[in-house]
């Protein structure tokens, strides 16, 4: 039989950046245009066979509407990895990925692992957050960064994979790692350009 080994992930991230989208394109492997605001949080699970083990994803996919903001804490403080989504035609919301970011490191627990992902990039044409500013900024914190499009499937399951390496190597030394041949996962980056 084979091991499994749980990973809480929680989404965070400011309302209509396409948080539920991710998780629905990762789970499902579908896009809904029309999806609804999430009200408090909803849960989804996914596994994934990883070597000899299984992977399996417990995902908190929380509200980003301000009215809600007090909830986060319920999710991100008893999670392994957290993924802060921002919506590359928005500064405002690559803002807000700043201030979740500051709060996790403030109130988050210690070691948890951080993965940035700038959504909608299929809408780079009017695009409003350069590249270079959010590969700056995730090296700055030490987080995995990723330019996704949950509409188009792009770089959606880079960005969980990203995750689990970086949390496996936290667990194990860099040589045991399945993933990286011993590469650390602070110098892996999924952006495409
Ligand atoms: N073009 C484009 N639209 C997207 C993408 N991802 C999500 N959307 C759209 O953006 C809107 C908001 O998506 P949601 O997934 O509900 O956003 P959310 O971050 O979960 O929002 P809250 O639940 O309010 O926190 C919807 O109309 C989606 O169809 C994407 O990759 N590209």
């Amino acid at each position: 039989m084979m091991a499994i080994r749980e990973l809480k992930v929680c989404l965070l991230g400011d309302t209509g950046v396409g948080k539920s989208s991710i998780v629905c394109r990762f789970v499902q492997d579908h896009f809904d245009h029309n999806i609804s605001p999430t009200i408090g949080a909803s849960f989804m699970t996914k596994t994934v066979p990883c070597g000899n083990e299984l992977h399996k994803f417990l995902i908190w996919d929380t509200a980003g509407q301000e009215r809600f903001h007090s909830l986060a804490p319920m999710y991100y403080r008893g999670s392994a990895a957290a993924v802060i989504v921002y919506d590359i035609t928005k500064q405002d919301s690559f803002h807000t990925l700043k201030k979740w970011v500051k709060e996790l490191k403030e109130h988050g627990p210690e070691n948890i692992v951080m993965a940035i992902a700038g959504n909608k990039c299929d809408l780079s044409d009017i695009r409003e957050v350069p590249l270079k500013d959010a590969k700056e900024y995730a090296e700055s914190i030490g987080a995995v960064v990723v330019e996704t499009s949950a509409k188009n499937a792009i770089n959606i399951e880079e960005l969980f994979q990203g995750i689990r390496q970086k949390e496996v190597e936290l667990q194990a030394p860099p040589e045991k790692c399945p993933f990286s041949g011993g590469i650390s996962a602070r110098q892996l980056c999924f952006c495409s350009n």
